[in-house]
């Protein structure tokens, strides 16, 4: 006699108790179950994705104003709605359940990337000002241009990969992010199987012990082509291990590499700062010091060779980015006639700056990174002969700028830009912003919640008014928006 078969047991959901069991009407077997399951969520991207495009085109009032330019974009768009229903608030609750502890936090919004709470928050701030709040939005995916990952040991094998949300554990699947350029992404399949190659030992939190902390991938968009940094787990003075000596050996056979760069960063704990301000703790190891990237921007009428080595700041979605550019050309003041002397503060290598001398009569850029100087200088020497006596940089930190009196009465300002980190302006600036004889303030702003707080402090003493405020989605995905405001005297 067959032995009899036990049924095997069911590894995955249990059956809920109150359905329909077999032979009774209605009954479902788990894989049909399963597939209704499957139908209705995609039944709920559906409506998801209806909703945002219906806010979009009819509003409610918050004037959300989509503007796509990528015409493949297919992913949905929504704007803002300022009441969240019930079910919304339903469908936030499961997203955040999906969402939770492991996932990557690149891709947390990116079924709805305009629905995300810093997004709604904005639409619902300017909203409550009456004042317009147009919202641009770019390609979801290969909008990342650079990418700072650490290194760890999963499963055995070395990774490189975002921190997933609430956790210090990287997501494996980085290689294959669609945000990241491609090259990224090649670089990163490269390097970990050149790590395990070499035995490189990857970075341990607990421990402190391991030799690879992180790897920075910035890429050369017109060349296709990788600067990579890797962040080591020692001191300049102590020898590099032979699995080091051999992995950078490797890499440099790696056709898509453009430069190498070594970074001795030895702190014990984890810490948020990736680089320290060392100069001596960097080694330029092969190609070229920095990239070189001239942005294609719209109306303007020369060209900008901005230069990136890898200490500066550069901004990780350069498409993107360039939208507020020429933006910020359409709406410098006095009709951008070439008379108005401009004062940049946290300027990066010009990035902005650079790209409105045609529309000023000077310009002082600055930022607090001593990196910023050659490069700025570099690429004013490539600039038609008649704007390179236009432009200056000081290396100073906006508060030791506004200190040394660069905004003062006496001062040649006119215009002042501003595009400070997340946290927004220091008091010191803002009080010297507000004292300044200058006429317009053009800020460009990656943290919304400093941004609310210092629109507030520059609007409270009633010497300025915000006139514009723009969206730009620069991390499709992530909860976050860059705001592009100009204010006027009031
Ligand atoms: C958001 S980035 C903008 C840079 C530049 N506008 C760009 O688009 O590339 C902020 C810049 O502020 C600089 N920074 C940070 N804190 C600063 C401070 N207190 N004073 C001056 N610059 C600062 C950083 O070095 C960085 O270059």
């Amino acid at each position: 006699m067959a032995p009899q078969k036990t049924p095997p047991k069911s590894k995955g959901r249990k059956r809920p108790k109150d359905l329909p069991k077999k032979g009774e009407e209605g009954y479902l077997s788990l894989t049909q179950l399963r597939n209704r399951r499957k139908r209705k969520k995609q039944k709920r991207d559906k409506e998801d994705a209806g909703a945002g495009a219906g806010a979009a085109e009819g509003g409610d009032g918050a004037a959300a104003v989509i503007t796509s330019y990528c015409g493949s974009n297919t992913v949905a768009v929504a704007a803002a709605s300022a009441s969240i229903t019930t079910t919304a608030a339903k469908k936030k609750k499961n997203k955040k359940k999906k969402h939770a502890k492991g996932s990557n936090p690149d891709q947390k919004y990116i079924r709805a990337p305009l629905k995300c709470p810093t997004v709604v928050a904005a639409q619902q701030h300017f909203s409550s000002l009456s004042l317009p709040y147009p919202i641009t939005l770019g390609p979801l995916t290969r909008w990342r241009n650079i990418s700072k990952l650490p290194c760890r040991s999963v499963n055995g094998g070395v990774k490189f990969g975002l921190f997933a949300l609430g956790t210090h554990d990287v997501t494996v699947r980085s290689s294959q992010s669609p945000a990241h350029h491609v090259k990224i992404n090649e670089g990163v399949l490269e390097l970990e199987r050149l790590c395990e190659e070499c035995g490189v030992k990857p970075f341990q939190e607990s421990s402190g012990e391991g030799e690879l902390k992180f790897v920075i991938i910035n890429v050369d968009r017109a060349a296709k082509k990788a600067q990579m940094t890797l962040v080591l787990n020692l001191t300049k003075d102590e020898e590099l291990p032979t699995s080091l000596v051999e992995l950078t050996k490797k890499l440099k056979g790696w056709e898509s590499l453009s430069s190498l760069f070594l970074h001795y960063n030895k702190v014990w704990k984890h810490s948020n700062a990736i680089f320290n301000f060392d100069a001596d703790s960097w080694n330029h190891l092969h190609g070229p010091q920095a990239i070189v990237e001239t942005l294609v921007v719209d109306g303007l009428p020369y060209s900008v060779n901005l230069r990136f080595p890898p200490n500066v700041f550069r901004q990780a979605n350069g498409a993107a980015f360039t939208k507020i550019i020429e933006r910020v050309r359409t709406l410098m003041p006095e009709g951008g006639d070439g008379n108005v002397n401009v004062v940049e503060l946290y300027g990066g290598v010009g990035t902005i700056g650079l790209h409105v001398l045609d529309m000023c009569k000077s310009l002082i850029s600055s930022d607090e990174n001593l990196n910023n100087v050659k490069a700025f200088e570099d690429a004013v020497k490539e600039l038609p002969k008649k704007f390179r006596r236009k432009p200056s940089y000081k290396q100073l930190s906006a508060e030791s700028m506004v200190k040394e009196g660069y905004l003062d009465g006496g001062a040649k300002v006119d215009v002042v830009i501003v595009d400070p980190p997340r946290k927004g302006c220091d008091d010191v600036v803002v009080n010297a912003i507000n004292n300044s004889k200058a006429k317009s303030l053009i800020y460009v702003s990656c943290g919304f919640e400093a941004f609310v707080r210092d629109q507030k402090r520059l609007e409270d003493e009633g010497k300025w008014k915000l006139k514009v405020a723009e969206g730009f989605v620069l991390f499709p995905g992530a909860d976050a928006i860059e705001t592009l405001a100009v204010f006027e005297r009031s």
